[in-house]
């Protein structure tokens, strides 16, 4: 579940009215994310009209100090097309204000489902709307720094020492140990950038059937290697059962998507095994400072390091044949 902010009617009401969206006709908490407080909010206009948005109070994993950036590019990336939700302005322009203590925005809906087992028809798209955000973002004038780049992972993980590591599983710290090092000293800084959502799993995709409806939670939004970011999602995308089942058509199917709006370089088509070895290496990371840190009583559901654990050893032993880069003989859906 996920919120943490306890509002009241009245809250969220005298919140609303400073937006000119008419009257609030109803607010429900929404139990997906785990990161910020969200609730559905319906207005009704003076004509009668209802609209819905998303009511988004920001937690300690999101610094305030980054949502100028994270609000201001959805805005961007909203006006040149992009399957994103603009952010709603108050009377005075704001992009956000203050409830509660805590700094709270209000959010253009978009409809859609977010599903578990893509097609190939869908992976295709989401690759072609990858591709659409990181041209879309090029004349975006703001930046931020990854700081979820090869030295946050050693930063998080050094934080959870090794014997914790293998309370989760014992094969972790040996697998951390063998990779991590070699991931680092091999990491590209030669390949094309661009802004990156760097976190589109599929629970951060709307659909409606076949086409992306929705782009949302922007909160890792940052500049770093394209050709990252399609890693990312190819991690996210590809497996299923705790990672342990690579489906090799939606991989490609998100590749061929992306390239359909915009062409890999031959260099970023040669990066993608140790960029996805490192997208997985980022998810251990994270997951696994995440469920040592996270308290027994909190009511979040702690998402396992391991099958991101089974992603990393994959790209590891598969290298090039995990692409369509190159010709291969029989090795459909390993
Ligand atoms: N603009 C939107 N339009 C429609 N639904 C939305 C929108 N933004 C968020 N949602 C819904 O709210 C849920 C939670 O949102 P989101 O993923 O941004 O939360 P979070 O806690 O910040 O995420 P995470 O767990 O990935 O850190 C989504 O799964 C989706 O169902
Ligand atoms: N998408 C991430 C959570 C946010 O970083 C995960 O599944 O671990």
């Amino acid at each position: 579940m996920a919120v943490y902010t306890h509002l009241s009617a009245d809250d969220i009401d005298a919140f609303v009215s400073h937006y000119g969206v008419g009257k609030l006709v109803s607010a429900k908490g929404i139990a997906e994310g785990v990161s910020n407080s969200n609730w559905i909010i319906e207005t009704s206009a003076p004509d009668g009209d209802s609209e819905r948005f998303i009511l988004t109070v920001y937690e300690e994993r999101t610094n305030t100090d980054d949502l100028p950036f994270f609000l201001d590019l959805l805005d961007h990336l909203s006006a040149k097309g992009c399957p994103v939700p603009r952010t709603i302005h108050d009377a005075s322009g704001a992009a956000y204000r203050e409830i509660e203590g805590k700094a709270a925005a209000l959010i253009e809906y978009l409809p859609g489902v977010s599903i578990d087992r893509p097609s190939v028809d869908q992976a295709k798209a989401v690759g072609c709307a990858l591709a659409g955000i990181h041209l879309a973002a090029s004349d975006f004038s703001d930046s931020r720094v990854n700081d979820l780049g090869p030295a946050g992972w050693r930063g998080l993980l050094q934080q959870c020492d090794g014997a914790a590591l293998g309370e989760i599983d014992p094969a972790l710290p040996e697998l951390v140990d063998a990779k991590l090092g070699q991931i680092e000293r091999d990491w590209p800084d030669h390949l094309p950038t661009s802004i990156i959502h760097s976190d589109l799993f599929p629970d951060n995709v709307l659909m409606l059937a076949d086409q992306v409806s929705g782009l949302i939670d922007f909160y890792f939004a940052c500049n770093d290697m394209s050709a990252y970011d399609l890693a990312v999602a190819h991690v996210a995308w590809s497996f299923s059962g705790g990672g342990g089942e690579f489906h090799r058509d939606i991989g490609d199917a998100l590749i061929e998507g992306y390239e359909s709006v915009r062409a890999l370089t031959d260099q970023e088509k040669a990066a993608m095994p140790l960029l996805c070895q490192g997208a997985a290496m980022r998810f251990i990371a994270t997951r696994a400072y995440d469920w040592l840190n996270t308290p027994a009583e909190a009511l979040v559901t702690r998402k396992d390091p391991m099958d991101f654990a089974n992603r990393l050893r994959f790209y590891d032993e598969a290298g090039a044949n995990a692409f369509p880069f190159v010709q291969q003989a029989g090795t459909a859906n390993r």
